[in-house]
C-alpha cells in the first residue's frame, strides 16, 4: 500500500527526514512513533501529497502522492486529534453531507456508511449538534466518521485519542480495529499514547532526528530496549535463601519476593519453584511507557547495545 525509498526532506538547512525507507502492506496498522520534531509530520505530509520530497521514491496505492494528488486524496482519510475537519457552526450531519458532495460519494453508499458509523460510533444523539458544541470525544467520533465516509483505503490517524478519558479512548480504538478488520483499511497511526499502539498495532516504526531507527514488532522493541521482566512469587513460607542464579532480587517481604530477569520466563520459573514450595507466581512485563521514555531520554536508538 505504501512504499517509501530513501526519502529525504529538509527545510532551509534543517534536515527533517533523512534517508527513510519502509513499506506498509495493505490492511496493516502501523504505529509511527518519535519525540517532538523527529520527522513524523513531515513524513505524513509527503505521504498525503502536501509536501514534495527533495529526493526519494514514494508511492501510495501505486500513485505518487504529490503528482497525482486529486486521485490520491480521494483514497485517503485523515483524523487529527488537535483539529477538526468538520464545519464549526454546522450540525454534524450537514458537515457530513457537504463532505459527501466534495468526495462525490453516491447517495446510497453515503446512507449505508452513515448508518453503519452512526451505529458503531453512537453518533445519533449529536448528529444535529454543531461541531463547536461537541465534547472532545464526540468531536473525535464525528471526525472519524467524516474521514471514512468516502471509503478510503488508507487512514492517517494523528493523536486520535489525545485528551480523552479511558472509556472514550477505548471506544475510538475499538472502532479503528473494526474498520481495519471489516474493510481492510490500512492505518498509519502517529501518537504519543502507547496505549493506542499496544491496542491497535503489532508493528511500530520509530523515527528520531529524521532517521528511521526501528521498524518491527512492539514486542521486539520491548525486548531490545525494555527494562527487566519481573517474576512475582509468593512462597508457602519464607524461604531459607532467596538468591537464584540468573535472577536479581528486586524486593522481598516475608514469603513474597520480586525477581528481575531478561529473556524467556520458563527457566527462571523452574529455578524459583525448585527453591521452595510456591503458592503463587506471575510474570510481569516491563511497562512500555517506561521503555519508550528510556529510549527517548537516553538516545538509546543511536547507540544500540
Ligand atoms: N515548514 C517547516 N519549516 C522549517 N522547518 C520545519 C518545517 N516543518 C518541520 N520542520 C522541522 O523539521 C523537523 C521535523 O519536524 P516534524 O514536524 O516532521 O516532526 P514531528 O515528529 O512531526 O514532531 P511533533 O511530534 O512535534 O509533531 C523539526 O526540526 C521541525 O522544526
Amino acid at each position: 500500500m505504501i512504499q517509501v525509498h530513501h526519502l529525504h526532506k529538509r527545510f532551509a538547512r534543517k534536515v527533517a527526514v533523512e534517508d527513510v525507507s519502509f513499506t506498509i502492506p495493505r490492511g496493516e496498522i502501523v504505529g509511527y512513533l518519535g519525540p517532538n520534531g523527529a520527522g513524523k509530520s513531515t513524513t505524513i505530509k509527503v505521504l498525503t501529497g502536501l509536501l514534495v520530497p527533495d529526493s526519494g521514491a514514494v508511492t501510495v496505492g501505486g500513485l505518487v502522492p504529490w503528482k497525482q494528488r486529486r486521485q490520491h486524496v480521494a483514497r485517503l482519510g485523515a483524523v487529527f486529534g488537535q483539529r477538526t475537519t468538520l464545519w464549526w457552526d454546522l450540525p454534524v450531519q450537514e458537515s457530513l453531507a457537504l463532505l459527501r458532495h466534495i468526495y462525490r460519494v453516491p447517495a446510497g453508499r453515503f446512507a449505508e456508511n452513515l448508518a453503519h458509523f452512526t451505529e458503531l460510533l453512537e453518533l445519533g444523539p449529536f448528529l444535529g449538534t454543531p461541531a463547536r458544541s461537541l465534547s472532545l470525544g464526540q468531536r473525535m467520533r464525528a471526525d472519524l466518521a467524516a474521514a471514512l465516509l468516502h471509503d478510503p483505503e488508507l487512514l492517517f490517524l494523528d493523536e486520535p485519542t489525545v485528551g480523552l478519558d479511558v472509556v472514550a479512548k477505548e471506544r475510538i480504538r475499538e472502532f479503528v480495529r473494526a474498520v481495519n478488520a471489516e474493510r481492510g483499511v490500512t492505518v498509519l497511526l502517529t501518537t504519543h499514547d502507547l496505549g493506542d499502539v499496544e491496542r491497535l498495532s503489532r508493528r511500530v516504526m520509530m523515527i528520531d532526528v529524521g532517521r528511521l531507527l526501528f521498524d518491527g514488532p512492539l514486542a521486539q522493541l520491548q525486548a531490545q530496549y525494555g527494562g527487566e521482566r519481573e517474576l512475582w512469587v509468593e512462597f508457602e513460607q519464607t524461604p531459607a535463601r532467596s538468591d537464584v542464579a540468573g535472577l536479581r532480587v528486586l524486593a522481598s517481604c516475608g514469603p513474597r519476593l520480586r525477581y528481575g530477569f531478561r529473556g524467556p520466563a520458563a527457566e527462571p520459573i523452574a529455578r524459583v519453584t525448585a527453591l521452595a514450595p510456591v503458592r503463587d507466581i506471575t510474570v510481569r512485563e516491563p511497562d512500555i511507557e517506561a521503555t519508550i521514555r528510556r529510549i527517548y531520554e537516553g538516545g538509546l536508538l543511536h547507540t544500540p547495545s
